[in-house]
């Protein structure tokens, strides 16, 4: 299995308090991977660090081929690696607007963009709230626009941070059933989470996250 990611060591630190120094970190090209640990344990900051949103030291980083440091967050990492955030904060404009809002960031054309913008939303089953303000939307319908505006961008690493968190029957369950369709995408997956569901969805590896190591299950 080719590698997208590794990296010889990555600590993250809060203050006195570390919260977790790995050695040979690695995730795999196009695989797919559930982040667990007890709460505290440190998977959000897994996640932020390897999206540049948090600082962590890192050793011996490869990021697809390539020899990075991780700070500052280099630009070929910037463009590969999507973070979804349990609670997406949205622009007050349109759903529409917002899926599309990091390919205009990127310099995408309009023209070009609108396509991948509407083959996002019917992927999610969003089409119908196009023209919503986000701020009006349920948090399954949120977490699915948050899910669009990342697989948009087509990432090579997609960071998912607690998908299902907040969520509970159908609106739950319709977060569950584009997982697959992502993973099938050739993207890697992290998925932080504690949802059964999702931890056994088939061909997902698992990493636990304990005591400031990693396991791989
Ligand atoms: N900016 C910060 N400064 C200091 N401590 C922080 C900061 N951010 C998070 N922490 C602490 O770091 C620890 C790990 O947090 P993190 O959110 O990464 O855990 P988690 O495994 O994702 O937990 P959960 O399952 O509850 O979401 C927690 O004790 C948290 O309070």
């Amino acid at each position: 299995m080719t590698a997208l990611l590794s990296i010889g060591r990555l600590r993250l630190r809060h203050g006195a308090r570390e919260l977790f120094d790995l050695a040979d970190f690695r995730l795999d090209a196009a695989r797919a991977y559930v982040l667990t640990g007890a709460n505290g344990a440190g998977k959000s900051g897994l996640l932020r660090a390897l999206a540049g949103l948090e600082r962590a030291d890192a050793e011996q980083l490869v990021f697809a081929g390539r020899a990075l440091a991780l700070a500052p967050y280099p630009r070929a990492m910037r463009e590969a690696v999507v973070y979804v955030h349990q609670e997406p904060v949205m622009f007050s404009t349109s759903v529409a607007a917002n899926i599309g809002y990091g390919l205009r960031a990127r310099g995408v054309a309009p023209a070009r963009a609108a396509p991948l913008v509407a083959a996002a939303m019917a992927w999610a089953g969003v089409e119908h709230l196009r023209d919503f303000d986000p701020a009006t939307l349920s948090g399954g319908e949120r977490q699915r626009v948050a899910l669009a505006r990342g697989k948009v961008l087509a990432p090579r690493l997609l960071l998912l941070d607690e998908p299902t968190a907040n969520l509970d029957g159908t609106a739950r369950e319709q977060v569950i059933a584009l997982i697959p369709q992502l993973l099938a995408g050739g993207a890697s997956v992290v998925m932080a989470c504690h949802d059964r569901d999702l931890i056994g969805l088939p061909g997902v590896s698992r990493l636990k996250l304990r005591d400031g190591r990693i396991e791989y299950r």
